[in-house]
Order: structure tokens, then C-alpha cells, then sequence
């Protein structure tokens, strides 16, 4: 049925006449925007978020979309009483919530045999990772189990805080915000009981390791360890509880958070470790890592007379030697000197001050970085369906949750931003595609003429920035790779030349006069189809690089640490083949999750942040203009409500509004459609406003 104002009206009557679930205060505004009158309207749109957010009723819908304002606060909504409320009763009979879009996920999964995915987005601190606990959590309490089941059931949701405690960290915008990207396969078997599970893991920040901007910390993990290992622990590792000793914890200036206990976090993360499955070597051998980590850190160098570079804490030394498990000259070596290879020959080249301290934090991040993956690949051990019920033959359905970072605009955008942005660009088209292709199958099925909803494609912007030797990634990957001077700026020469006048990319020298006022020399602009952002090259080369010294490599594949002789293989050394560079492989991580996305039926949770200043009860209306923008829910409503936005099946439908009708009324009792034709004859519908299906 197409939405003209007047089924507001209808709405309001026959709630009047109809015993409703709802209560008063559910009914605040419109539960779901398709009702809004003024639908074109972005004002219309905000004001009701905001008088629906004013009674704590934070989710509205966008059909079949939910979107979702952070509370900010403890909202007694997600009780066991709230989960059964939802469990199996019609999505839209009841207020939105995002029990209501787990359930209806996991009863689509069910009945209709097809794999399902559920899609978070949002910027940072809107919510999206509490989202997909509130998720996980419905699972674990509302699907069958067995006593297997219920052990899967926890290293689910234990695999939480251990993520938490080594890729999230303090930011300014979110206390606990993750600093990689995650997707997450639950996997059911046939009688719809989660039996396994399997996490992918994207582009973990790095350089966090090594620098944190002001009022930043570094991972949680450090400052859990510092607070709550105890004394004998410390003792083992070398190190003193405060975290002000350590040069990679200092950078922020903000050792401690107010809002987390940092030492019963660590005594839940060791709990967690423990129900995965991580064996008590294996722990230790990971809190070896993450000492060695801030020993490097403390690792500082000198300059001789002749300008050659040495290290002038040896007792980090000593500390690392052991800690890591590698031979400690060898890593004094090569934390000083680079091996090359010219012409067949090795040559041993001293590194300056600043080249040495680049190699040291090059380490430690690769060695953060690497044994993250490693956590995650051994979560994934733990959360593997077992082999029995992969050979039963019986077949599971999965359900996947995407939590990744939203569209990012900070006021210098990076490579980091770049990489977001540009996986936000991917995500846009999956969902341009899945909702085109999902009308145009409804429409077929229900024997309704299809009409095309006009809307922009952001191909041309995919495009631009993956396409093979034009686009902005081969172009980045061809400047790492070349020879001769290559900089960062060269970067951005050669990007002026292959993508000027292309109608998305514009530059400094490229631009008008209005446009070039407001865009520095070292940036470039890309009209995303969210908005404008200009990216600074600055880094770009570096960061795509990502390369650590083979010496370091060689010191590092050597590593008695077994986690470590994982991370490090000897093949990379031996091979010498370069690794793929960062954006490429980010690219092709993402090609694969699109394609994992693709064969599945998707849903979507759109997470909006109400304030900066992570406060209860405060509406910015600035600032959820900026994400109602960045999210693309304007647009999402428009596409909505072109075609027939109001969908149900002729039972339903003639449940809720035959007291609308005497002929329908109290039953109907000849063919459901006739019955829907007289209901909406009666009320004086025309025949353009809407179309019955089969
Ligand atoms: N439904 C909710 N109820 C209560 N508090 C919430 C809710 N959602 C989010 N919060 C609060 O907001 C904080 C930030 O949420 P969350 O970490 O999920 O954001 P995010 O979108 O995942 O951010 P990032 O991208 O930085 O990881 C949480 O730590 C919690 O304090």
C-alpha cells in the first residue's frame, strides 16, 4: 500500500478500535518513519527521533531497517521478560526493538532455509558493538540448547571481552571503542541451536601501539595488566604498575579511564581467556608478548660521534631477550642496522636515530598486530563447529553480524580514514544492490508490475578507488612500489595526473577558487556518496608499506615463543617475496565480505550518537543531523516509500483492520484476498494507492 497521509489517519483509528500491545508511550511519534507525512522532510525526520529519544524509545524503523539512538544510560528493556516478549510475534505488531530484528532474522533463517546477516553501522560510540552483544546475547538465551551448546553458547560471548581487552581502546568519542573491524558467523544447526561460530577480523589500528592523540589510551590490555596482574606476575614480566613508566602508554596522557575499572576487566578477560580455551601457557606466553611490547617502547637510542645509532637501555634488552625468546645480540643488531640484499650480495647498513626508532615501533606494531590475528584465529579453534554435526549432513544456517567502523569525517582525515570510508562506500553498494535485488524478487513473486526507484549509484566512487591501474589504491600500491624518490606528495602528483576531471576527485591545484580556499596543498577531496571528505597524503606511502626490516623478521621468525614462530614464519624471510601492501589487502578482505554478504538475506541496524559528550538525555541535533546525512536514512526512507511501503500478507492485514469494515467484521469468512478488496473498497482507497499480491 502506498503511504498518502491519511494512513496515519487510518492507523490512529484503528488503534482506537483495536486492543494494542502498545502502550501510550511506545506510540510517541511514528515507530516507524514510512508514517512520517512529511517524509522528504530531514526536520520532520529528526524531531521524531528526538521526541521518541525524550521517553527513552530508542529504536524507530525505516520499514524494515531499525534505527537505533545511543541511550547513553541502563534502559530496562532487555530483561528475559523483553526477549521472550519478542520471541516469534510479528515484527511490526509490536514496538521496534532489536529483539524484534534478531528474532525476525532467526524465524526467516528458520523457515525459509536461507542464511541471513545483520548489518551495524554507525559512527564511533553509537552503539554498534553493544548492538551485536544485545544480538549474541538473544541467541544464547532464547534458541534451543544442550549442554554442548551451552558451552558454545558462553565462548560466544566470552570471545567478547577478549577482543575488547586487546582491540579496543579509550578514543575521544568512545570509551570502549573497537579499533578493528569484525564480522561474526553464528552458525545453527537443523533444529535452529547455535553449534558453532567463526570471526573475520579487518584492519586492527596499528599505529595506536605506538601513538595515541591526546586524551587517547593505547589498547585495554596494557593498563588491565598493570592494574590487575599481581605482584608475582609483574615480578615475571619486568614490570612496574605504573603505567607512567612506560613511553607507549604516556602519548595520550591518560593512563586511567573514569567510566572502567581496568583491574576487574582484567580479571574477566582472564576469565574469558580461560572459557575460549586458552591454555595457561598459552596466556602466558601472550602477556610475555605484551610486556615485551612496552619494554620496546622503552627501548631509546643514542647517537654516536660518527653519527651511528645504539641502544642505551640495555636492560630492556635483556628484558626482551627473554620475554620474546630470541637471541638478544641479534635483536640489538637489528634493531640498529638493515640488511639488504644488492646484486646477490648481503650488505649490513648502519640505521640513523630516527630510522632506528622507526624500525622499533615498526616491531612492536607488527608484533601487536600479528598476535591479534593469532587471538582471533584461536577464538576461532574454539568456536569450530564440531565435526560431528559438520558430517551429520544435516546442514546449518548461519547468521552473520557485521560490527565495522561507520563513515569517518575527522578534521584530518588519514589513511585510516581513507580505508574506512572506502569499505563504507562497499557496504553502500551491497545494500544499493541486495535492496534492489530483494524489491524487484518481491515484486516478481507477488505478480506486481516493477517500477525502477531512481537513486544515485556510488559505483563510479568504488570505482575510482579500486579500480585496477586507474584507481586511487593501484596508483598508491605503483608509488610504493617504483623506483627512484617516491613521496608522499609524488603520491599526490601522480594522482592529479591519472584523476583529474574525474567528477568525485578533486585537489588543491585542481579546484576552483571557492572549493580550493577550504582544501590544503598535501590533500585530496572525494565526493563520497555521503558527503565531501579531503584526506591528507601524509603517511599514506608508510602506512600502505607496512614493512618491517628482514633482520627483524629473521631475529623475530626464531622466537622460542610459540605464538610468535606462528606470526613470524620463516617462509617470509626465505621466500623474499614482498607482502601485499596494506590497501590492497584491505581491498581484497573486502571483496571477500562482500561476497560473504552477498549469498545471504541481509538486515540492517543504523546506530546514531545523540551527543559528544557520551551524556544520557542529550539530543545534538547538529550532530544526528550529520549521521541522519552520513547514514544515508533520508535517502533510505525515500527509496522506501517509491515503492508499496506498506507490505503485509492478507491474513495479517485482515486481522488488524477488520474492525475497520461490517463486512469484515468480526470475520471474514470467504477468500482472504476478497476479503482485503472489500476492506479496501469500503474505505475508499483508489486504485493506483495500492496492489494486492498473491
Ligand atoms: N543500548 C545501549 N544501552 C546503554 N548504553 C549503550 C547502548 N549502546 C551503547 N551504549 C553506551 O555507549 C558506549 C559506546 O557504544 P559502543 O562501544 O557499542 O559504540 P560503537 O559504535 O561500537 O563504537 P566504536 O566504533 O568506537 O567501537 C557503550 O560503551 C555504552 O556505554
Amino acid at each position: 500500500m502506498r503511504y498518502q497521509g491519511r494512513e496515519v489517519d487510518v492507523e490512529g483509528r484503528v488503534r482506537l478500535v483495536m486492543e494494542s500491545a502498545l502502550t501510550a508511550r511506545d506510540r510517541v511519534g511514528v515507530q516507524d518513519f514510512v508514517l512520517l507525512e512529511n517524509y522528504n522532510s530531514e526536520a520532520t525526520f529528526i524531531e521524531n527521533l528526538r521526541r521518541r529519544f525524550g521517553e527513552n524509545l530508542i529504536y524507530t524503523y525505516i520499514g524494515s531497517v531499525l534505527v537505533s539512538v545511543n541511550p547513553y544510560k541502563e534502559l530496562e528493556i532487555y530483561s528475559k521478560q523483553q526477549m521472550e516478549r519478542y520471541r516469534g510475534v510479528s515484527f511490526y505488531e509490536i514496538s521496534p526493538h532489536i529483539y524484534a530484528v534478531s528474532d525476525n532474522t532467526y524465524r526467516a533463517m528458520r523457515t525459509e532455509r536461507k542464511d541471513q546477516c545483520i548489518l551495524i553501522s554507525g559512527e564511533s560510540g553509537a552503539g554498534k558493538t553493544e548492538t551485536s552483544k544485545k544480538i549474541l546475547l538473544y541467541y544464547a538465551v532464547t534458541c534451543p540448547t544442550n549442554d554442548h551448546m551451552a558451552t558454545l553458547g558462553d565462548r560466544l560471548l566470552q570471545s567478547n571481552p577478549v577482543l575488547e581487552a586487546f582491540g579496543n581502546a579509550k578514543t575521544f568519542r568512545n570509551d570502549n571503542s573497537s579499533r578493528f573491524g569484525k564480522y561474526m558467523d553464528v552458525q545453527f544447526d537443523f533444529r535452529g541451536a547455535p553449534v558453532g561460530g567463526h570471526i573475520l577480523n579487518y584492519l586492527l589500528e596499528k599505529s595506536r601501539v605506538v601513538h595515541q592523540n591526546h586524551g587517547e589510551r593505547n589498547f585495554h590490555i596494557f593498563y588491565q595488566l598493570l592494574d590487575g596482574g599481581d605482584d608475582d606476575l609483574l615480578i615475571t614480566l619486568d614490570l612496574e604498575r605504573n603505567p607512567q613508566s612506560y613511553h607507549y602508554l604516556v602519548k595520550g596522557n591518560c593512563p586511567r579511564l573514569s567510566s572502567v575499572s581496568d583491574k576487574n576487566n582484567w580479571k574477566v578477560v582472564m576469565k574469558a581467556l580461560s572459557v575460549v580455551g586458552f591454555s595457561e601457557e598459552e596466556v602466558q606466553k601472550l602477556l610475555n608478548i605484551i610486556a615485551s611490547v612496552l619494554h620496546l617502547g622503552n627501548t631509546q637510542f643514542g647517537e654516536g660521534e660518527e653519527g651511528e645509532t645504539y641502544i642505551t637501555t640495555e636492560t630492556q634488552i635483556t628484558n626482551l631477550t627473554k620475554l620474546l625468546g630470541v637471541d638478544g645480540s641479534a635483536l640489538g643488531e637489528a634493531l640498529t642496522h638493515k640488511k639488504l640484499t644488492a646484486n646477490g650480495e648481503e650488505m649490513i647498513t648502519p640505521l640513523n636515530f630516527e630510522q632506528a626508532v622507526s624500525a622499533r615501533d615498526a616491531l612492536a606494531k607488527a608484533v601487536y598486530g600479528r598476535t591479534f590475528t593469532w587471538l582471533v584465529e584461536k577464538i576461532n579453534q574454539s568456536l569450530a563447529l564440531k565435526d560431528e554435526i559438520f558430517h551429520s549432513g544435516k546442514g546449518c544456517s548461519v547468521i552473520g553480524l557485521l560490527d565495522i567502523y561507520g563513515f569517518e569525517v575527522l578534521q584530518h582525515n588519514s589513511f585510516e580514514q581513507f580505508c574506512i570510508n572506502y569499505c563504507n562506500e562497499k557496504l553502500q553498494q551491497l545494500f544499493i544492490e541486495l535492496t534492489l535485488r530483494s524489491e524487484q524478487e518481491e515484486y516478481e513473486t507477488e505478480g506486481i508490475a516493477w517500477e525502477t526507484v531512481q537513486y544515485f549509484d556510488n559505483k563510479i566512487i568504488c570505482d575510482l578507488i579500486e579500480e585496477k591501474h586507474k584507481g586511487i589504491i593501484s596508483i598508491l600500491d605503483e608509488e610504493c612500489l617504483r623506483p627512484g624518490e617516491t613521496c608522499d606528495v609524488s603520491f599526490l602528483e601522480k594522482l592529479e595526473d591519472t584523476l583529474g576531471g574525474h567528477p568525485h576527485f578533486v585537489t588543491h591545484k585542481l579546484a576552483n577558487g571557492k572549493t580550493r580556499r577550504v582544501m590544503g596543498r598535501e590533500e585530496f577531496r572525494l565526493l563520497h556518496y555521503a558527503g565531501e571528505v579531503n584526506y591528507n597524503v601524509n603517511g599514506f606511502l608508510d602506512k600502505n608499506n607496512d614493512l618491517l626490516n628482514r633482520n627483524l623478521k629473521e631475529v623475530m621468525c626464531q622466537s622460542d615463543n610459540q605464538i610468535l614462530s606462528h606470526c613470524f614464519r620463516r617462509e617470509e624471510v626465505i621466500d623474499q617475496k614482498r607482502p601485499e601492501m596494506a590497501a590492497i589487502q584491505f581491498k581484497n578482505s573486502l571483496t571477500k565480505l562482500m561476497e560473504i554478504l552477498m549469498s545471504k538475506e541481509p538486515s540492517y541496524v543504523r546506530c546514531i550518537k545523540p551527543n559528544d559528550a557520551k551524556q544520557p538525555g542529550r539530543f545534538d541535533e547538529v550532530l544526528v543531523r550529520h549521521q541522519v546525512k552520513y547514514l544515508g536514512l533520508m535517502e533510505n526512507l525515500r527509496v522506501r516509500r517509491a515503492g508499496f511501503a506498506y507490505r503485509r500478507r492478507f491474513e495479517a492485514f485482515l486481522q488488524r483492520y477488520k474492525p475497520l469494515c461490517p463486512e469484515t467484521w468480526p470475520n471474514w469468512h470467504g477468500r482472504l484476498s476478497d476479503g482485503v478488496s472489500t476492506l479496501v473498497n469500503h474505505l475508499g482507497y483508489k486504485a493506483e494507492e495500492y496492489k494486492l499480491g498473491r
